[in-house]
Parts: structure tokens; sequence; C-alpha cells
């Protein structure tokens, strides 16, 4: 009888992984934000819907304090189908609304992905309805790197004005560098009025108009839990360079094992917990083999990683979510993210650490 896979119950230590991802960009970036908020009407916070706890930015609530908050969940599409995680995680934050989009680029969304965009503008109309302002409505976007702030940006015009792409967008953190002035997603009463029949049922306009304000991405200053670095750079917020892909794709795979191992069963003969065994796996049927027919691991650790990124090898949450788990959650939550000073002292201590390491070895 063949014996009964079990998968690692929990990941290997990771105690010297980087644990900053805090650049000059997302703090000057955080800075522009918060002397912008006086003329703001609405926060859109957007959290990756594979990591709704790890993906909270504690930077946000206390610099973009006393404006209304919308929590926006980007990545639905990758978070699979199961629709309790939605109904749980809206509970977590009532009575802040949340909402949850769906902006996947493969074929087959379009429809999911106007039905999801189509809801978020109908409760941004409203909202401007219910302000009706003749200066125009201001909304600002803000969210870890990589979290699809751009990508809903983009859609969100199309979607609502019918016009084409603004903001650049890319698979590596860091695309949007500065904070622009406002983008017009929804129409003016007076735009609407000079559109021909069709385009004034299709786009529908308020007061003034709503505007968006695009933010490069910021990242939490130090993250005291490796585990929650792991899965921040899992789902594409740290650039690929910082955490070695094969550990990375360890990482992947440990949780893929807790999910369904048949997710990877096509690249080796049964379930592992040896990552070096599925990457050769994969290398040999993705034709990644290097001179000697050896494995190039690390390249197709990074091709293994994109794939899950984009949907094709599991949908699934990397956080746990749970309405027991919620108050735990949530103050471990508020206690893993210190102060930008607090995180300095602790990566200076880690730098401390690490150079004594290296003078032992
Ligand atoms: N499947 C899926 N992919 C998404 C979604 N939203 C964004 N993406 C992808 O995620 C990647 C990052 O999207 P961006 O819009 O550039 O992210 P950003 O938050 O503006 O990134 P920064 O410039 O780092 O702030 C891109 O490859 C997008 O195609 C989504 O809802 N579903």
């Amino acid at each position: 009888m063949a014996m009964s896979f079990v998968p690692r119950a929990a990941f290997p230590s990771l105690a010297h992984l980087p644990r900053s991802y805090f650049l000059g960009h997302h703090k000057s970036g955080l800075q522009k934000m918060k002397t912008l908020l006086s003329s703001i009407d609405l926060v859109i916070e957007c959290r990756d819907y594979r990591v709704p706890l790890t993906s909270r930015n504690p930077l946000f609530e206390e610099s973009l304090e006393g404006k209304e908050r919308l929590v926006l969940y980007t990545k639905r599409d990758l978070g699979g189908r199961d629709t309790k995680n939605e109904e749980i995680i809206a509970k977590w934050h009532a009575p802040t609304p949340t909402m949850f989009v769906r902006n996947g680029n493969d074929e087959g969304s379009e429809a999911s992905r106007r039905k999801s965009v189509g809801k978020l503008l109908d409760f941004l109309r409203e909202h401007a309805q219910q302000r009706w302002k003749l200066v125009g409505h201001r909304i600002i976007v803000v969210g870890m790197p990589n979290v699809g702030k751009s990508t809903l940006l983009n859609a969100l015009r199309a979607h609502g004005i019918g016009k084409g792409k603004v903001a650049k967008t890319g698979a590596q953190p860091g695309v949007t560098r500065k904070i622009g002035s406002g983008v017009k997603i929804i129409p003016s009463e007076d735009d609407a009025a000079s559109m021909d029949e069709t385009s004034k049922k299709r786009y529908k306009g308020v007061g003034g108009g709503v505007y968006l304000v695009d933010t490069p991405g910021v990242f939490i200053p130090y993250v005291p839990d490796a585990e929650a670095m792991m899965k921040l750079a899992l789902c594409g917020s740290v650039k690929d360079s910082i955490i070695p892909p094969v550990m990375l794709a360890d990482y992947l795979l440990y949780h893929m094992n807790l999910i369904d191992p048949t997710l990877y069963a096509e690249y080796v003969p049964g379930p592992t917990n040896d990552i070096v065994e599925l990457l050769e796996g994969i290398a040999r049927k993705t034709g990644r083999l290097g001179k000697g027919g050896k494995a190039d691991t690390e390249g197709t650790a990074l091709w293994m990683i994109q794939k899950w990124r984009t949907g094709n090898l599991g949908a699934f949450l990397l956080d746990k979510v749970s309405e027991e788990g919620l108050e735990v959650s949530k103050l471990a939550e508020k206690e893993r993210v210190p102060s930008i000073s607090q995180a300095r002292k602790a990566q200076r201590e880690m730098r401390r650490e690490r150079s004594k390491m290296r003078g032992q070895a």
C-alpha cells in the first residue's frame, strides 16, 4: 500500500529573512498623501484578497485618519470561488464599507470584471451624489505595492467614462512612483448633458464629476513576522530580487500541499514536500533545462511563482480567514506593526546581528 502523504504542518524557520522593503518613495508618497487629504472626499484602501490580514498597512489608517474610507479587496479572482470568506471579511470591517474587485486580464474574465467594477462605480456615484459638489468629488486610492491600484484606476475609467488606459501597470511593485493630480472616472452632469443618448445611458454623470488620485504603493516599515514577509513577497508586494526565489517557491509549495497537492500533479508523479523535486519536474515539462540537462531551479522557481500570481496554479488565500479568529488577528496585527522609528531601530539591530554572524562564520 502506498504511504499517505503528510504535508508540512509549519514552514521551517525564517529567522534571517529580510523584513523590510520600506523605500524612499514610499515615505515621500505617504507624506504627500497627507498634504492632499483636505481636498479628498473618500479614501479607497486596497488590500490583496489573498492576504486580507497581511496586506493591511496600519500606516494608512494612521495617516489618513478622519476621512471616509472604503476597504477594497483587489485580485478577488485569485482567491477561489468560495464566497463565505467575503462575508466574514466584510463583517471585520463593518461599519466601514467593504467591496471586492476582479481585475484579472486573462481571457474569460471580462464579464466578472465588468460586474465588480460596475458595482464599485455605482457605490462611488452614490457617494458623490449624496455629497453633491460642483467642483467634483475627489477620491484617493492607496495600498501596498503591486496590489492593483493602477489597474483599478484604468478599469474604473474605462467603465465609467469609456476612456483608455492612463496609468502604467506592471507585474513588479513600484511602477507608480508619483501621485497624480486626479483622473476623471465618472462624468460631471455637464459632460453627460452633451453626450449622445446611448452614452448618456451608459455613463451616468454626477455633480462636478468624480476624480481618482492614484498613489505609489507603500510598504509596511518593518515586518517582524517573517512569514508575513513571505506572503507579501509571494503576492508581489516585494521585488523578486529581495527573497531567494527557490525559498519563495518552497513557501508556495508548503501552502499548496495544505490546500491540495494535486494542484501541481502534472509536474511530478505524486505529492512532495521537496521543492527541488518539484522544480526539476517543472523544468523538465517546460523545457527549462540548462547545460547537461540540469534544471535551472532559480528561473523555474520564478516561473512557478508567476504562474501562481496569475491564477494558473490554484486560487486560494494565504491568510486564515475566520470569524472566531478576528479579534485575535486584529490585535496581533496592531501589535505586529511598529512605528517607523521603532522599525528603524529593529532594522539596525538586525543588521548588527547579521554582521556579527558573518564575523563568526
Ligand atoms: N488577476 C488579477 N490581477 C490583477 C488584479 N489587479 C491587478 N492585477 C495585476 O497585478 C499587477 C500589479 O498591478 P498594478 O495596477 O500595477 O499595481 P499597483 O498597486 O498600481 O502597483 P505599484 O505601482 O507598485 O503601486 C499587474 O500585473 C496587474 O495585471 C486583479 O484584480 N486580478
